[in-house]
């Protein structure tokens, strides 16, 4: 489980170790390891690093300073350095001394020093970073053609929201210290391979303020049958989903639920026959009335928003199983306050809405994702799942995980149809509601990755391989 803490809070745990340790200890240490992965980065880009030429974009403050302080341990080891200052009043005094001490270069030509660069290290702002990157920072930036290992973050990208709200860097790779920040998480597409340093502040930081669940947990928590198991005691899914014009959605829903646990499924809807003719294994119905006992509902991929479909939802939520709304019912949830009275407050629920879907029932979801979860989740006293290329996953209780998205191949239809299945397979088998949604996520994510292989993909790929999905993260977590 990777901890991730807000710059406040790593701010607080810095200040607690500087009553031990004298501020430059500190930074040297977090300069020494950014210097270690330069040298690695150039060894493996340029076959050596003799001759090697680095250039620091060093900005106002303390990140600065620690590209200042990597130059000069990079300077030891033979390579050419040239920092190029962007507030030259301002330049860390300690980094820039140890820098010219070394004999590394203050770049008269900007321009020249950043294209006649191996790897740049961007040092423009780290953690007090407001907004994007200014327009002189910007020019250079554009400029780069060499690698760039961003120190601390990606200069440009907001470091507690992962907003990117102008010009920003865009790293191969990315040093960070002492733990991960949210944007690493929120924003890894910007960050490129994240390496961290310990720089002992660990200890001080206190309880995270989100969580990235590492495949071997997910893996470790996937439900598989007992020796005393049967059918029914690995908890039943129940799916409320499709309809006859859009059957679709809910073919792929019961096969994402069928694949995702060796317990059973059961089918409510206008969409029996093609469902069953696809899902042989499914017990399938017409209405909910007529559902055996479930442990779990998915309600909403395909359901359509009128009567009929209101209707299948006061029954789902009055059935006190937990709930996966999804589509459609969150629709219908938003549309009339009261529905949600139909619904056992202690009954687990998971919501799972993109960002038009949440507009509806908790307000736009603005810059900060985290808070917007978070907050919804509150009031709701549901689980909410927040789709995006990062997927935020927010509990009642104010806990948080995050899925940073490794592509964007799940961005195709019916691939949320799929996750909804997942999910209401996880909660069937009795996994806390959070633990549910944040295990599919990553399982779809997965899946997403074995369908695509560097091509377009659809969601009944995602289904085909979903075993091969779940294979993969019960092997990260050792069972063979
Ligand atoms: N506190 C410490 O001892 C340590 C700090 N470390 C480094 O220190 C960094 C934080 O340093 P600072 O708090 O000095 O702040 P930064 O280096 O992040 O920012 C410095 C200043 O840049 C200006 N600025 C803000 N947004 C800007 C923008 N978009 N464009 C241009 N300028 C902008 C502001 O005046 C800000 O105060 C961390 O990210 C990390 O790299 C590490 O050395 C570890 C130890
Ligand atoms: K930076």
């Amino acid at each position: 489980m990777s901890g991730v803490w807000g710059a406040d809070r790593v701010r607080a745990a810095e200040d607690e170790v500087f009553k031990r340790v004298p501020e430059g200890a500190l930074m040297r240490r977090a300069a020494f390891g950014l210097a270690n992965h330069a040298m690695t980065m150039l060894a493996e880009l340029t076959g050596g690093v003799a001759g090697r030429r680095v250039t620091l974009l060093v900005g106002a403050g303390n990140n600065g300073g620690d590209a200042l302080w990597a130059g000069h341990f990079l300077r030891r080891r033979g390579v050419a350095v040239e920092a190029v200052l962007l507030s030259p009043d301002r330049a860390h005094p300690a980094g820039l001394a140890a820098l010219r001490r070394s004999g590394g270069r203050i770049a008269a030509d900007h321009l020249a020093a950043v294209r006649s660069a191996d790897l740049v290290l961007d040092g423009i702002v780290g953690l007090s970073a407001r907004g994007p990157l200014r327009p002189a920072a910007a020019g250079l930036v554009e400029q780069v053609e060499a690698p760039i290992l961003a120190v601390d973050l990606p200069s440009g990208v907001d470091p507690d929201t992962g907003v990117v709200a102008g010009p920003a860097v865009h790293a191969d790779a990315t040093v960070t210290f002492g733990c991960l920040k949210p944007v690493h998480v929120l924003a890894a597409g910007h960050c490129g391979e994240i390496h961290l340093v310990d720089i002992g502040i660990r200890a001080e930081l206190g309880e995270p303020e989100l969580v990235v669940l590492s495949d071997a947990e997910v893996g470790a928590r996937w439900p598989v049958p007992g020796p005393t198991d049967d059918k029914y005691t690995q908890g039943v899914t129940g799916i409320a989903a499709g309809s006859a014009v859009y059957p679709g959605a809910a073919v792929l829903a019961v096969g994402a639920a069928i694949r995702a646990t060796s317990g059973m499924v059961r089918y409510a809807g206008e969409a029996a026959d093609p469902v069953r003719d696809r899902w042989p294994e499914v017990v399938a119905t017409g209405s909910v009335t007529d559902t055996g006992r479930v442990q779990s509902w998915v309600v909403g991929p395909g359901l359509g928003t009128g009567k009929a479909g209101a209707e299948v939802l006061r029954r789902v939520l009055a059935a006190g199983v937990p709930v996966c709304a999804d589509a459609d019912a969150i629709t219908l949830l938003a549309a009339e306050e009261s529905r949600w009275d139909d619904r056992d407050p202690d009954t687990p629920m998971v919501l799972t809405p993109h960002d038009r879907e949440f507009a509806r029932f908790a307000g736009a979801v603005g810059a900060d994702r985290v808070a917007a979860a978070r907050r919804a989740a509150a009031r709701t006293g549901a689980v909410v799942l927040l789709k995006g290329h990062a997927t935020v996953v927010a509990a009642p209780d104010g806990r948080v995980l995050v899925n940073p998205a490794r592509s964007a191949w799940l961005a195709t239809a019916g691939s949320g149809d799929v996750l909804a299945g997942l999910i209401g397979a996880l909660l069937a088998s009795g996994l806390d509601p959070l633990l549910a949604a944040g295990c599919a996520v990553r399982a779809h994510e997965v899946a997403g990755q074995l369908a695509a292989r560097d091509a377009p993909t659809s969601a009944s790929v995602l289904v085909e391989v979903l075993p091969e999905a779940i294979r993969t993260l019960r092997l990260a977590a050792g069972f063979r």
